[in-house]
């Protein structure tokens, strides 16, 4: 049995909103009327950490409102009934960092280190082609593949930021889309002014976006100067939103800013005011004993992106010291241009493998804490844990199943060890967000596929014109 996993109650009924909350409605004969009721094979909580089979989770207006133990079953009248025999139930994944859009780009420049790779590749083709459509057209393709691997919900750093929330809001998935600032002008803002305009413009027009919040973006300390990220720190604190950003990517990045300002990165964002709660630090390598201790105590969160960090051989993230320390830890797979795909099933498995590597410790970051982090850290990280990132009465139904009937994932001894280590993205059969099935027996629900993958062949016939 694996390490720090509680195992379910024993409690005969169903733990829930009572019916005095008019979650839970019960008609004669003691029965309960609800929408929608899944009974999956496992369902991992996440919120206990535990595996109960046999349960079920009772879905009514998009919210769970029970879960359901075996000998209650019988007493739930449902009007919809999802049987999913062999599966896992589990929370939705939360992608805690994207540029979706850089879909388009993937394959473009590989085998190269961040500098080269963003400097005489990346910018130069975000030059040329970066628009609204591109973005519009890139986070669509990137939300197929991220429905199709269970993520249900992902933090997007990216330029037209406004192209991103109307892609989500279409498509039904849930998102965090960045404010972004950087130092120099794009074809999205030409200063801080405007980006920060444009970003606020964005944030007024998600709220009636029901499952589209905001982040503010700045891109990296080495790439925004001290005054705009004051006016970030004022702005967060104002409107209550969390702020991401690139942090301590490289230990080049360290040793350059130290030998530029004599201060290390994390040190000046502290100064800046910026280490706090709602403050996520993408990538985060090289780090001193001393400044995993300060991310504790300023209760910032750390957003872990693995496979980017190997990719380009960006440096190592001291995920088991940060845990340690206590430090929420999230993941996230960074953009496909870099990664190169948006599976968080891969990311939780190198997460966990690398850790073990580096640590030098088979016990270092366990599958319980990899899926953790890919689940309720992130959404932690994003200040929507009091709606998902668990499966908890109360919360947004955001589900994934993944069939554990496959050569690859049977016979079962431990769900939690079959979806960390063994199981692949193509095993994920369903997912609802906030209670709408968007992913039903393997087919996407609400999006073209077919025109979505046409418009990004049209893409990628344009980018590899020459300039
Ligand atoms: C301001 S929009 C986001 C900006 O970030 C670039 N980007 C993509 N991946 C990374 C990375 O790993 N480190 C730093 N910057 C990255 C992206 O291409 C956009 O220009
Ligand atoms: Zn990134």
């Amino acid at each position: 049995m694996l390490s720090g996993i509680q195992f379910p109650r024993s409690s005969a009924a169903p733990y829930g909103r009572s019916s005095s909350h008019g979650c839970l409605r019960h008609s004669g004969h003691q029965q309960v009327e609800v929408q929608t009721l899944i009974t999956p094979r496992w369902l991992v909580p996440v919120q206990p950490m535990a595996v109960l089979e046999g349960h079920g989770v009772a879905i009514d207006n998009g919210r769970i409102t029970a879960i359901v133990p075996p000998d209650a079953l019988s007493s739930i009248q449902a009007a919809e009934r999802i049987d999913l025999p062999q599966h896992v139930l589990m929370p939705g994944l939360v992608n805690t960092h994207t540029h979706a859009a850089m879909s388009l780009m993937r394959g473009m420049a590989d085998d190269l280190p961040l500098q080269t790779w963003l400097e005489q590749h990346i910018w130069p083709t975000e030059a040329r082609f970066a628009s609204e459509a591109f973005v519009h057209d890139g986070t669509q393709l990137a939300m197929l593949e991220m429905l199709r691997g269970g993520t249900t919900c992902f933090a997007d750093m990216y330029f037209f930021p406004d192209a991103v929330a109307r892609a989500v809001d279409a498509a039904g998935l849930r998102a965090v889309v960045g404010m972004i600032l950087i130092d120099f002008p794009t074809a999205w803002a030409a200063d801080a002014d405007e980006y920060l305009a444009k970003g606020l413009a964005v944030q007024d027009a998600t709220r009636d976006m029901p499952l589209v919040s905001t982040m503010f973006a700045p891109h990296a300390p080495y790439t925004v100067s001290d005054a705009p990220l004051q006016r970030v720190r004022t702005l967060s604190d104002e409107l209550d939103r969390p702020v991401q950003m690139h942090v301590h990517e490289t230990a080049f990045e360290v040793q350059q800013a130290q030998d530029q300002s004599g201060s290390r990165p994390l040190a000046r964002l502290d100064a800046l005011g910026l280490l706090k709660p709602g403050f996520m630090a993408v990538h985060m390598t090289a780090l001193t004993d001393d400044e995993i201790e300060l991310c504790g105590r300023r209760g910032v969160s750390v957003v872990h992106c693995p496979e980017s960090n190997m990719k380009l051989a960006s440096g190592q993230c001291r995920v088991s010291d940060l845990l340690a320390a206590g430090v929420n830890v999230a993941l996230g797979t960074d953009g496909a241009a870099s990664n190169n795909d948006l599976d968080m099933f891969g990311e939780m498995r190198s997460a966990a493998m690398l850790a073990k590597l580096t640590q030098g410790q088979a016990t270092a970051f366990s599958a319980a804490e990899a899926l953790h982090a890919a689940t309720l850290g992130g959404a932690r990280a994003l200040g929507l844990d009091h709606e998902i990132g668990s499966i908890e009465p109360g919360k947004s139904a955001d589900l994934t199943a993944i069939a554990l009937d496959h050569p690859a994932t049977w016979p079962v001894h431990q769900p939690l060890s079959q979806l960390v280590y063994a199981a692949g993205r193509d095993q994920v059969t369903d997912c609802w967000i906030a209670g709408q099935q968007l992913l039903q027996a393997g087919r996407v629900q609400g999006m073209d596929e077919q025109q979505i993958m046409e418009r990004a062949a049209q893409w990628a016939e344009r980018m590899q014109e020459p300039a």
